[in-house]
C-alpha cells in the first residue's frame, strides 16, 4: 500500500509573500473557490495561526477532516467538531490525515510548508503576478520540482496570476 500522495497548496505573490499578519494580503475569490474545489472532500493538514486566521464560520473548513498542528497541551479547537484532529507535530498530522485514506492537503502556514515539501510530492501554487508587503513566504522550490501545468487568468479585481502545479523529479 503506497502511502497516499501529499500535497501542499498555497498562494504566492511575485516576491514570495503568502501572509502578512496572519491573512492573506489580497482579495482573490478565484483562488479561494479554486482552493476549496482542490480541497473538496479531502483532509487539510495546517498549523494553529492558519486555523485561527479562518472566519470561525469556515472553521472547521466545511467537507473536509481538518488536522491541527499545536505544541499546546490540552489545545482545543473552538468551534468543537468530530471533524477537528489535534497533533503535536507534523509527522503525528501527516500520519493521521493518511490514516484517513482521503487525498492529504498541507494548507499552511510557512512553517508548515517547509516542514512538508521534503514528503510532499505535488505542490499546487497560485503565483500572483505582482509583489505584496508581508511576513511568511513560500517555500523555495529547488529544481527538482517540475512545473506539469499552467493556467493563466485575471481576477475580477485585476489582478494576473496563474494556477500552477509542480510535481517532483
Ligand atoms: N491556493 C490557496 N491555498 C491556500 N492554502 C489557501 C488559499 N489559496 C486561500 N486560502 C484561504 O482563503 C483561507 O480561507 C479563508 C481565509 C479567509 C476568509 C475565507 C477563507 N475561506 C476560503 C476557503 C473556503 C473553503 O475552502 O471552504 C472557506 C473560507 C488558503
Amino acid at each position: 500500500m503506497t502511502q497516499a500522495r501529499i500535497h501542499l497548496i498555497y498562494a504566492r505573490a511575485r516576491n514570495g509573500v503568502i501572509g502578512r499578519d496572519n491573512q492573506l494580503p489580497w482579495h482573490l475569490p478565484e483562488d479561494m473557490a479554486f482552493f476549496k474545489q482542490k480541497t473538496a472532500g479531502g483532509t487539510v493538514v495546517m498549523g494553529r495561526k492558519t486555523w485561527d486566521s479562518l472566519p470561525s464560520r469556515f472553521r472547521p473548513l466545511p467537507g473536509r477532516d481538518n488536522v491541527v498542528v499545536t505544541r499546546q497541551n490540552g489545545w482545543q479547537p473552538s468551534p468543537a467538531s468530530e471533524r477537528v484532529h489535534v497533533a503535536a507535530d507534523l509527522p503525528q498530522a501527516l500520519a493521521t490525515a493518511q490514516g484517513l485514506g482521503q487525498p492529504v492537503w498541507v494548507i499552511g502556514g510557512a512553517q508548515i510548508y517547509a516542514q512538508s515539501l521534503a514528503l510532499a510530492d505535488e505542490v499546487w501554487v497560485t503565483e500572483i503576478n505582482q509583489d505584496f508587503d508581508g511576513d511568511a513566504h513560500a517555500p523555495v522550490l529547488d529544481d527538482r520540482w517540475q512545473e506539469v501545468s499552467r493556467e493563466a487568468q485575471t481576477s475580477s479585481n485585476g489582478l494576473p496570476f496563474a494556477f500552477v502545479c509542480y510535481q517532483r523529479r
